[in-house]
């Protein structure tokens, strides 16, 4: 049976609110929260449905909305598939037309409410940016400065993937960078790999393939869980156990793997259409990537290099 298309909207005010709505009682998914849109009508396309969608029941006039995630699911009475864009660029006071209740929420507060099931990873994309950077190992000095660079780019959002320095440079590198990290508003995460993961204070862990497929449950008092995958069998044991974002290539081909086989984009788009995660793209990313990775269903890129390298 084909899913019943629906256009939703991820609203991002310019304080970086996100607005949601509280979904009729006597609707599908009655008394829940949820983030505005509708049924995709025949002869539209997902953005014109958007578009009509929020100005009907929010008065909202959408600019530019850019795809954020598509995630499916089958309610017991109902296949779903929700096509979900950003929309940063709008324009009207929202009003509500519907007579429903609104409300503009901080990302990390989203959790908070209720909302259907398959909201989720909807929640999780709108929490994550669209840069993922990652730290190699390198000297001491170096890994620093490379920090530095990363964190004056913008980025939100890093992995230290610091496989080979001793396990007491690692700590000490760790103690430095995640005060640092914490001041500019970015989530750190320690790659599994690194020697005793457990004893480093940061936001989460990003588990390496290997680490993943080892595991049968979610690794508990994690607050963010990332996983490196390569394959449709490596993205399922994420969603199954709970991962909440992925980091799937490479992509194209990279300086540091040449001749290694890519997937190229279309492989991409078609295995994160599988599953209802937040997917980065990884191998030969540049800054200018992430509209393709966006256009192919993706959250973003994750580079090391990009993000360390002069523009
Ligand atoms: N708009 C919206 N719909 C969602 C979300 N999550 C979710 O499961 N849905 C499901 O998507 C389906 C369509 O959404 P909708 O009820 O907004 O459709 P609509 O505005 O066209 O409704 P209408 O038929 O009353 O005009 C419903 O079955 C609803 O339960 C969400 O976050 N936003
Ligand atoms: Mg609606």
């Amino acid at each position: 049976m084909n899913p019943l298309q629906v256009a939703v909207g991820v609203v991002k005010s310019a304080d970086g609110k996100i607005l949601i709505s509280l979904r009729d009682q006597s609707s599908h998914q009655g008394g829940l929260w949820e983030f505005p849109g509708g049924k995709i009508e025949q002869q539209e396309t997902a953005e014109q449905a958007l578009i009509r969608e929020l100005k009907e029941e929010l008065n909202l006039n959408v600019k530019a909305a850019t795809p954020l995630i598509t995630v499916k699911h089958q309610y017991t009475d109902l296949l779903v598939q929700l096509n979900v864009f950003l929309v940063e660029d709008f324009s009207g006071e929202v009003e509500s037309c519907e007579g429903q209740a609104f409300l503009w929420v901080e990302p990390d507060a989203l959790r908070q409410y209720a909302f259907p099931k398959v909201n989720q990873p909807i929640i999780t994309a709108a929490r994550l940016p669209d840069r993922y950077a990652i730290l190699e190992d390198t000297d001491e000095p170096l890994l620093r400065i490379n920090l530095q660079k990363i964190l004056d780019r913008g980025v939100k959002l890093i992995q230290a993937r610091l496989k080979t320095l001793p396990p007491e440079a690692v700590k000490k590198f760790v103690e430095q960078a995640y005060p640092l990290c914490k001041q500019k508003g970015a989530l750190l995460l320690i790659n599994s790999a690194v020697k005793s993961p457990d004893d480093l204070e940061a936001d989460g862990i990003h588990l390496t393939s290997r680490d993943l497929m080892f595991l049968d449950k979610r690794p508990g008092h994690r607050r963010w869980v990332a996983a490196s995958c390569h394959t449709l069998q490596e993205l399922r044991h994420a969603q199954k156990i709970g991962v909440d974002f992925i980091v799937l290539g490479p992509v194209l081909p990279t300086q540091t793997h040449p001749g290694a086989e890519v997937l190229g984009w279309k492989r991409f788009a078609e295995l994160v259409s599988r599953i209802n995660l937040p997917v980065y793209a990884l191998g030969g990313m540049s800054e200018s990537s992430v509209i393709a990775a966006r256009s192919a269903g993706g959250q973003g890129i994750s580079a090391i290099r990009a993000f360390i390298e002069s523009e």
